[in-house]
């Protein structure tokens, strides 16, 4: 059997002696698409910080494509939530882009002629030919998130985090968003936190309950009971209200 790209075994982890994850078991298989879900709180983002190595278990074991995080670190592409970014940063939307080269021997602002060309297909594929020169600060919030998934890709990652890439944004730019999810998903494995559960669980097989501790579901068992068990109470999720109804 395969090895799984992210192997989580019993984790702890604390902020300052409280508990935030506990008993944290997870596998995500190569090829999956993997939905996220819980509360605010939950525990969700620093789940992500763990695999991503920034941070470290107090308990437990967690490997990424067979690595510690650290060492697997560029193989992931990682897209933080959009809030949590400097958009009034002075950069155009290629020289973002770029930035997803940046490791040992490339320096900020002297691209090498193989990392412009390595960004040409992604730029393609996220629809951001036509935006290449614009500034960050000038581009709406589903523009801007095309720049940071593309910047996650630009270093053609093996596993993509998306932190709530959706989040504010309409819900035209939302379906086009997950389809170049879906698109992606051919040739990477995907892990993304989102709040809308009734759209996800159209996209994904498999949904991640995080709320300090973690149990997965086939997206066709996701009932609004589920739901509500898990946040605690009841939660708006308008698609899933329609497609439940
Ligand atoms: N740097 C930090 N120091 C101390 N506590 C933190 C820190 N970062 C997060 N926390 C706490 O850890 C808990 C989990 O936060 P986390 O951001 O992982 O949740 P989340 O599920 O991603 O939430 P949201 O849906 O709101 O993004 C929260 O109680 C939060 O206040």
């Amino acid at each position: 059997m395969q090895t799984p790209v992210i192997n989580i075994q019993n984790l702890d982890f604390d902020y300052q002696g409280q508990t935030v994850l506990h008993d944290v078991n997870l596998n995500v298989h190569q090829g999956e698409f993997l939905g996220m879900v819980g509360p605010n709180g939950g525990g969700k983002t620093t789940l992500f910080r763990l695999i991503l190595g920034l941070i470290q278990p107090r308990r437990g074991k967690i490997t990424v494509l067979n690595q510690s995080p650290h060492q697997a670190r560029r193989a992931i592409g990682y897209v933080p939530q959009a809030l949590k970014f400097p958009v009034d940063f002075p950069m155009t939307v290629e020289e973002a882009v770029l930035m997803g080269r940046l490791g040992p021997g490339n320096r900020l602002g002297f691209w090498k002629k193989n990392d412009r060309t390595a960004i040409e297909p992604i730029l393609e594929e996220t629809g951001l030919i036509p935006l290449r020169k614009r500034r960050l600060e000038d581009l709406s919030g589903g523009q801007r998130q095309r720049v940071f998934i593309a910047r996650a890709l630009a270093g053609n990652p093996q596993l993509l985090l998306l932190d709530e890439p959706t989040a504010n944004i309409d819900v035209q730019m939302e379906e086009d968003l997950f389809q170049l999810f879906r698109q992606l998903n051919q040739r990477m494995t995907i892990v993304v936190v989102s709040h809308d559960l009734g759209f996800v669980s159209h996209y994904v097989s498999r949904i991640a309950c995080v709320n300090r501790s973690l149990h997965c579901h086939n997206s066709t068992q996701i009932t609004p009971e589920l739901i509500e068990h898990m946040y605690g109470h009841p939660v708006r999720v308008s698609r899933f209200a329609q497609e439940t109804a």
